[in-house]
Parts: C-alpha cells; sequence; structure tokens
C-alpha cells in the first residue's frame, strides 16, 4: 500500500529530486489521560519520534540531501547535538554521497551517535559546544566547498514546515496552540511559515500561536522575550536535555518574529521538570520521547500553572525525538533490583 509521506505535499517543496525513507505521515492524536490530569480540554501529541530515525529532523533533511544531489553535490556536512547528525547520516546513505558530521565531545546521546557511526558518517567529536562546532562546519563549507546542511540552508526548513500541513490535514481545523522545543530555532520558524503558507494560499482562515520551550540552562530566547529585552547569545549553555543544549540559535531571529507575530511566547523549564515530563508521557499516554521532546509537556504543564494560558484552548504538542535516542538518562536515574533465582518462590519474595 502507499505510504503517507511528507512528498503528498511536494507542490510546496522547492526541489525536484527525491532522496526519501519514507519520513513524515507521523501519528497526531489525543492525550487523553493527560488531558484529565492536567485539566485541558483539547491536548494534541503530534509525535516526530515515528520518523525514520526517530526525530523531525528527517523532513528537513530529506529535502536538503535531495537538493544537494540536485546541486550535484558529492561531500555533505553539518554540526550537531546529535539528531541532525544521525539524519543527515541517514539520508546520505540513501542517497550514496559522503557525510561529515561534528559532534559536541561527550554530550551527545548514545543512540543518536550509534545511528551516525552505523549509517557511515564521519563522526568528528569537538572538544567544545554545538555553538563552536557549527562555526567550523560553516567556515569549512565555505573553504572545502561541502555542502551545509544545518537548518541555517533555508532547505532544511522547507521540509520541516510539512509539520503544519499534516497538523491541519490530521486534525481538520488549526489549533489554538503549538508548544514545541527550541534549540537553534529552525523547526518553530519552518512550522510557522507552513501554517503562514497555508493561510496565504486559502486553506485556512486562522493562525496559531507559537509557544516555544527552552531549558533553563540553554535559554538565550526566552530569557530575552521574558526580560522583555534583545536578544543575547548564552556562552555556557547546560542542560540534561542535550539535544537542545544551544547556547546561540542560528535561526533566533526567524523564531522570534514566528513568536511575536503569532502572539505566541517563549517559556524556560528546568532540568527536573523536564524529566518529570518525560515520565508522565510514558507513564501516562505509552509515549517514550528523549529529554528535550518533553520539554514541550513540561513548559504546557509550567504555563497553565503561571496561569499564562487557557487551559480551554486546543494545544498540540510537538514530542520531536524518540527516547531510544538517550536510554543513559533513564537506566542511571533507576535502580534496578538485584536478580532473582529463576522460581516463583523467589518472584513472588519481589512483588
Ligand atoms: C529532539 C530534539 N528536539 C528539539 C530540537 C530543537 O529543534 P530546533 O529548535 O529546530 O533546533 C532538537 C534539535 C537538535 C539539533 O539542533 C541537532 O540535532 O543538531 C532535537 O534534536
Amino acid at each position: 500500500g502507499k505510504n503517507i509521506t511528507l512528498w503528498k505535499y511536494k507542490s510546496f517543496i522547492p526541489v525536484e529530486k527525491r532522496v526519501s525513507l519514507n519520513e513524515g505521515g507521523t501519528p497526531l492524536y489525543r492525550l487523553e489521560n493527560l488531558q484529565r490530569e492536567l485539566g485541558m480540554k483539547e491536548l494534541y501529541v503530534k509525535n516526530e519520534g515515528a520518523n525514520p530515525t526517530g526525530s523531525f529532523k528527517d523532513r528537513g533533511m530529506t529535502v536538503g540531501v535531495s537538493k544537494a544531489i540536485e546541486l550535484g553535490m558529492d561531500k555533505v556536512i553539518c554540526a550537531s547535538t546529535g539528531n541532525t547528525s544521525a539524519s543527515l547520516a541517514a539520508y546520505s546513505a540513501k542517497a550514496g554521497i559522503k557525510s561529515y558530521v561534528l559532534v559536541p565531545s561527550g554530550k551527545i546521546a548514545l543512540g543518536k551517535l550509534a545511528q551516525a557511526i552505523v549509517y557511515g558518517a564521519k563522526v568528528v567529536p569537538v572538544r567544545g559546544n554545538f555553538d563552536e562546532a557549527l562555526r567550523v562546519v560553516v567556515e569549512a563549507s565555505r573553504e572545502l566547498g561541502v555542502y551545509m546542511l544545518n537548518s541555517i540552508n533555508p532547505f532544511r526548513l522547507e521540509g520541516q514546515k510539512t509539520i503544519a500541513f499534516e497538523i491541519f490535514d490530521q486534525l481538520g481545523f488549526v489549533p489554538d496552540n503549538v508548544i514545541l522545543p527550541v534549540g537553534n530555532a529552525g523547526n518553530i520558524s519552518a512550522i510557522w511559515k507552513g501554517f503562514k503558507e497555508l493561510y496565504e494560499a486559502g486553506f485556512i482562515e486562522k493562525l496559531p500561536r507559537m509557544i516555544g520551550i527552552q531549558a533553563e540552562g540553554a535559554s538565550p530566547l526566552a530569557k530575552a522575550w521574558k526580560e522583555k529585552r534583545e536578544f543575547k547569545p548564552e556562552e555556557k549553555p547546560e542542560t540534561v536535555a542535550t539535544a537542545i543544549r544551544i547556547g546561540n540559535p542560528a535561526n533566533w531571529k526567524k523564531a522570534w518574529r514566528a513568536v511575536k507575530e503569532s502572539g505566541g511566547l517563549f517559556e524556560s523549564v528546568s532540568d527536573e521538570e523536564i524529566l518529570r515530563a518525560q515520565k508522565l508521557l510514558a507513564s501516562k499516554e505509552g509515549i517514550f520521547v528523549e529529554p528535550a521532546s518533553a520539554s514541550s509537556l513540561a513548559g504546557l504543564i509550567k504555563l497553565k500553572e503561571l496561569s499564562l494560558i487557557e487551559p480551554d484552548e486546543s494545544y498540540v504538542l510537538i514530542t520531536t525525538g524518540h527516547g531510544l535516542k538517550d536510554p543513559n538518562v533513564i537506566i542511571e536515574n533507576f535502580k534496578l533490583p538485584a536478580p532473582i533465582e529463576p522460581s516463583l518462590e523467589a518472584f513472588k519474595e519481589v512483588l
């Protein structure tokens, strides 16, 4: 049977070639249990962890790598906190071209590192954070003629904007709010672009509020927004949510405009709130997401507690990456009981 992929929207995607792993077409459904638990009226999740390499990055990479092929490129490069590198490696493998990924040494989640390796990328750990690695990649793409596929590359956002198209297609209406984690700030910018394109094409009459959530220790946009001041980067971003451990978001201007134009907001949440939300999503709704993804829910809970949002409005949480990407964050915080003898008696003792 035919798979529903983001190429359903090919008339909105500015590329002819197609390197695809059947990305997109991810589940969107109601979180009935959390809705009740949190006293919300309309709470949905769009689970981007269901993409081929386990994150929304596949939407940007299918278009970005297709463009690379169209341009006759045979080498692509990115800096990454992990998911971008995993996705670039997979799509480069499919396209039969070489990929180079620069990752913050010791700060990339296990699953993402395994993916970049096994898909065949040249993995280059960098003694520094994502922001420092990105600077090297920009210089390398200029000097060495390697095609750069971080989200500064507009073709990435042309793929990621299809999240907006699918939300409208799957709900049948435009939600009042879309909440998602913000790191390099490409995704919030892309989804806003997608809704505006639907609006300008006359498919929809209203636009959602865009709500961007950052980790407190890596929240240059949320800090500037709440303190009502100019944006300025953070030197030393730190958070357990390594995917969004970014101090100088490359797309901050686009993200700022998206939140302003949409009447939305930025907020930040602590690592504890993120880990609690991760557990809640898994134990109440059976959805295992990596920490950065859980910041959407952590943000919703915080904004509701602060009465900064209307509980009766409709909310779509974007969960951006699968929980299996970062198993250590669960295992390290769990005391596994000692093994029992293989007998019913022994089992009854631990019941
Ligand atoms: C699971 C997950 N959730 C949210 C984000 C933030 O999205 P942007 O605000 O568009 O950056 C990322 C980003 C990851 C990288 O930036 C990378 O992989 O280099 C992510 O992996």
